[in-house]
């Protein structure tokens, strides 16, 4: 089976710098796929060039066999690959149920004619309404999105990705900013609103990486060292020497890393 989503040989410079350098990566339909890595190893801009914020320096992108590499985000989004973008995608003055009836019509194009609009306004709605309970929002459905807890606009923000029925979704630091129970509860939700469909995220949380990815992906300066199952790659030696030598910096990474062993 050929992967929907593949990467070869990608780079990205800025200035003469070279901060991807010869990624490959190819993953397969309906798998969860944990990107990790030190910080500053560029996971964060591998995610950009993949969803189009960014144009590559050279390599190339396929989604579902076909060339995105340098694409605009909505025509990457319109080919069915979603991205979340950190709450910044939200509408913080209309309410839950809004936000997600808009990320519905919006990849379909009705944005733009009046008419074909009012024609899917009933397809939107209880489109709207499903996402609506998928994202455990239904409670706070006419709550404006600037009123929500941090942890409710993120739940709302996976909805607004998924709205549109991308199959392959891209997640970056999900449960960024949350306490542990909302990072146990979120990461439920996420494997409940991707399931069948492939997810890319980039997570520092190991409890979160290991509850969620069939594969990880060690990126460390600018290249993918490792992508094996978690087991494998908690058993790989250059993964371990990435972290610890982050550790010496920070602790946290690496003490997590091991903790996740348990
Ligand atoms: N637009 C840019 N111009 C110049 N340098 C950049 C730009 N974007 C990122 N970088 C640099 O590229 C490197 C990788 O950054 P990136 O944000 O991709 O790392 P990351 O792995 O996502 O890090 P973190 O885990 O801390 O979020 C960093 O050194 C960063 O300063």
């Amino acid at each position: 089976m050929a992967p929907i989503l593949e990467i070869k040989q990608l780079t990205k410079k800025f200035g003469q710098t070279e901060i991807i350098r010869g990624i490959d990566l190819a993953v397969n339909e309906g798998e969860r796929v944990a990107v990790i890595g030190p910080n500053g190893a560029g996971k964060s801009t591998l995610f950009n060039l993949i969803s189009g914020r960014l144009t590559p320096t050279s390599g190339e992108v396929l989604l579902a066999g076909q060339s995105i590499g340098g694409k605009p985000p909505y025509a990457i989004n319109r080919l069915g690959l979603a991205r979340s973008f950190q709450i910044t995608n939200l509408f913080g003055k209309l309410s839950v149920f809004d936000n997600l009836r808009c990320a519905t019509l919006w990849p379909q194009g009705y944005g733009y004619t009046f008419w074909r609009f009012l024609a899917n306004l009933h397809d939107a709605n209880a489109r709207a309404e499903e996402l609506l309970q998928m994202v455990g929002l239904t409670a706070k459905r006419e709550v404006l999105a600037m009123n929500l807890t941090y942890a409710e606009q993120r739940a709302l923000e996976i909805g607004v990705t998924i709205a549109g029925g991308a199959q392959v979704i891209l997640l970056d630091e999900p449960t960024a900013g949350m306490s542990n129970v909302e990072t146990e509860h979120f990461t439920q939700l996420i494997r409940r609103v991707t399931e069948g469909k492939t997810l890319l995220t980039v997570e520092h949380d190991m409890g979160v990486v290991f509850g969620l990815a069939d594969r990880i992906a060690v990126v460390v300066y600018g290249q993918v060292i490792a992508f094996d199952e978690p087991a494998a790659i908690q058993a790989n030696p250059q993964v371990q020497a990435a972290y610890l030598g982050e550790a010496h910096g920070t602790q946290a990474t690496g003490d997590a890393l091991a903790a996740s062993e348990g």
